[in-house]
């Protein structure tokens, strides 16, 4: 919970329309665009204050939810609720004004025309001017744009225009935030740095927020949970360590990193393979399994062994690991392992490899 200093500098929650931390609900949302189904009987709840990210191929109805949750999609079937109260059901939608929500786009959508606190003012028409201003004004100092209030955005870099999206979208304290892929258009170093800041914002002010992304280093950073959606469904929710730790799927697996895929069939509760026998709970004998292992964790690699003797067919430096590439006799593709910098192993050289057993996934195939 934020300290009540915290929630005194950000002024009082509801000039956006609601007056406490809310739930936000999708109950079996159904939507149909294009003579498709986008959203497939979706459901979701988010408790007061939580952060969800929201992540999925693209295409698999993300913005969608989003645009529902905000009030500019209606449902064709089901229901969206904050704090228990219906905002969008077949034939009945409360305006986006009225949700007490604030948003922030990719884009971040500034007025190019008002200046850095006319942006973060509009969101704050509602209250008296010396309220709006003060509330304006500690939002912009919140994120570090206190002594740039009198420029316009196009005078911000990029990364200070994604601040100043962030305290015009929190500046009326909304019960829920909804994010659409709010630090895509930043340069990877940036991003991280914003991310943060941006969370800490998020933590807060206590608002619900619902965050797309498509990148899963992204959501596994930022989100309480993550809902890992397909095809207009959630394929699977958690946490992250959860997702990455125990993937409902190859699918789901491959979505967090890439994989090194052997398959395999189980005999007596195990799965040959090159690298030694993987233990198959819960597969029947017989049954086809693929054996995936993630770059990082799943298999070390020594000169000296124990392990399944490979050879280092490629390694590339990626500053304090090296990504090395091992050829095993028996497996089609090079296994792509992440492992510490080391200087002792060179391309072309005999190496041994040993699987982490318990970090190894294992998948029934059809
Ligand atoms: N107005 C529309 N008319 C027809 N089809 C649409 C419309 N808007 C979205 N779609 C389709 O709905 C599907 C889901 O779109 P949505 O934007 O929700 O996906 P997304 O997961 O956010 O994807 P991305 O990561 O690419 O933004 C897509 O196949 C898209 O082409």
């Amino acid at each position: 919970m934020p300290n009540t200093a915290e929630l005194r500098s950000w002024g009082a929650r509801g000039t956006a329309g609601v007056s406490f931390a809310a739930t936000l609900e999708f109950a079996a949302v159904t939507v149909h665009l294009g003579g498709r189904v986008v959203l497939d009987q979706f459901s979701l709840r988010l408790e007061p204050g939580e952060i969800v990210c929201l992540l999925g191929e693209s295409g698999s109805g993300k913005s969608t939810a989003l645009r529902v949750a905000a009030g500019i999609q209606p449902v064709h079937a089901g229901a969206l609720l904050i704090n228990g109260q219906t905002m969008s059901a077949p034939g009945a939608n409360v305006s986006p004004d009225k949700r007490g929500i604030g948003l922030m786009f990719q884009d971040f959508a500034l007025f190019p025309h008002l200046t850095v606190l006319q942006n973060v003012l509009f969101g704050l028409r509602r209250l008296g001017r010396t309220a709006a201003l003060s509330q304006a004004r500690a939002a912009l100092h919140r994120v570090g744009l206190g002594a740039r209030e009198a420029d316009y955005p196009h005078m911000l870099s990029g990364g200070q225009q994604q601040r100043l999206a962030l305290a015009r979208s929190v500046a009326p304290r909304p019960a829920v935030l909804l994010l659409d892929e709010p630090f895509s258009s930043l340069d990877a170093r940036l991003r991280e740095t914003v991310r943060e800041e941006t969370l800490a914002v998020l933590r807060e002010t206590h608002a619900t927020s619902l965050i797309v992304t498509h990148d899963p280093e992204e959501a596994m950073v930022m989100g309480d949970r993550v809902a890992l959606l397909r095809h207009g469904r959630i394929a699977q929710i958690g946490t992250a360590a959860e997702i990455y730790r125990h993937p409902v799927d190859l699918s789901a697996a491959r979505f967090f990193s890439p994989l090194s895929e052997i398959d395999s069939i189980a005999v007596n509760g195990h799965a040959p393979t090159p690298l030694g026998a993987v233990p198959t709970p819960g597969l029947p004998d017989g049954a086809a399994v693929t054996i995936a292992i993630r770059p990082t964790g799943g298999a070390d690699l020594s000169t000296t062994g124990p392990g399944t003797p490979g050879r280092l067919v490629a390694k590339r430096d990626a500053i304090g690991v090296d990504i090395c590439e091992v050829k095993v006799d028996g497996i089609e593709a090079p296994l792509v392992l992440r492992q510490p910098a080391r200087t002792d192993i060179a391309v072309g050289q005999d190496v041994f490899v040993k699987l982490n057993r318990e970090h190894v996934l294992v998948f029934g195939r059809d």
